[in-house]
């Protein structure tokens, strides 16, 4: 049904890049974020600026990832240990929290100031599934989850909401670990062999993948559709829009 095997009967959607068109603006944060923290430490340290790649970096280290988990990924990346701080350290302050809210005030001032689009394709394919009678679920790391759904206009569309603040206040480990697709499973009531997780990101098709759900799509927006299979992706799409013309899987 509606491109998904016929064991599946609930969908559990990520949030951003795969309802909401906010991956872009999640990105454009971190990277603004980065590379102030990356010019003042290279001018302090003597060594050469090397900038914060959108691309490669945000996908590897970033995208899917909760707030804090992508700030210790990217910097581990480039052998950088920071302070932890506390989750009220101010924006300018050079620890992992500092840094991580500099980045949510970047990012809420642009979601504030121009709104939130959903994709065309996914506002389709959530009223056909609601129609189809299956159960919907979205699973994502950002603790601005209630805020994105509600200034997309998707509450009505979604049972449960899973979201960065619900995981933080329930211990659940955040993508690539499966933790947070199962408790949307869970709250469904739904196994998750009969759960189809839809996500944007790598980490997010890997958690798709350690939670043994019963099918995992990658959803394409950046061009990695090679890299979404090799995280575990059983089926690749460009847009959520496909898989109402395939009907089956492979169709
Ligand atoms: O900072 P937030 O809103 O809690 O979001 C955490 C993460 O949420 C994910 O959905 C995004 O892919 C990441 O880019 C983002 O960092």
């Amino acid at each position: 049904m509606l491109g998904l095997p016929e064991h599946v009967t609930a969908c559990l959607f990520d949030l951003d890049g795969v309802l909401t068109q906010t991956a872009r603006v999640h990105n454009a944060a971190w990277t603004t974020t980065f590379d102030d923290f990356l010019r003042r430490r290279a001018a302090d340290t003597d060594e050469p600026f090397q900038p914060f790649d959108p691309d490669e970096d945000y996908r590897r280290y970033v995208d899917g990832r909760p707030r804090y988990d992508g700030v210790r990924t990217f910097l581990a990346s480039r052998d950088i240990v920071l302070p932890e701080g506390t989750p009220d350290d101010p924006p300018e302050a050079d620890t992992v929290h500092g840094i991580g809210n500099c980045k949510n005030i970047r990012l809420l001032q642009e979601l504030r100031t121009h709104g939130v689009d959903v994709y065309p394709g996914s506002m389709r394919y959530l009223k056909a599934a609601t129609a189809a009678g299956l159960r919907r679920a979205v699973v994502t790391a950002s603790a601005n989850g209630r805020e994105v759904v509600a200034a997309a206009g998707l509450e009505e569309l979604l049972e449960v909401r899973v979201d960065g603040l619900v995981a933080r206040s329930e211990k659940l480990r955040g993508k690539p670990e499966p933790d947070t697709f199962l408790a949307g499973a869970e709250r469904l009531g739904v196994a998750p062999g009969n759960a189809a997780v839809f996500e944007d990101a790598l980490a997010g098709v890997a958690a798709g993948r350690a939670g043994k759900f019963g099918y995992v799509v990658g959803v394409d927006r950046v061009g990695q559709a090679k890299a979404l299979s090799a995280q575990g992706a059983d089926h690749v799409v460009r847009d959520l829009a496909e898989l109402l013309e395939n009907r089956e899987p492979g169709a």
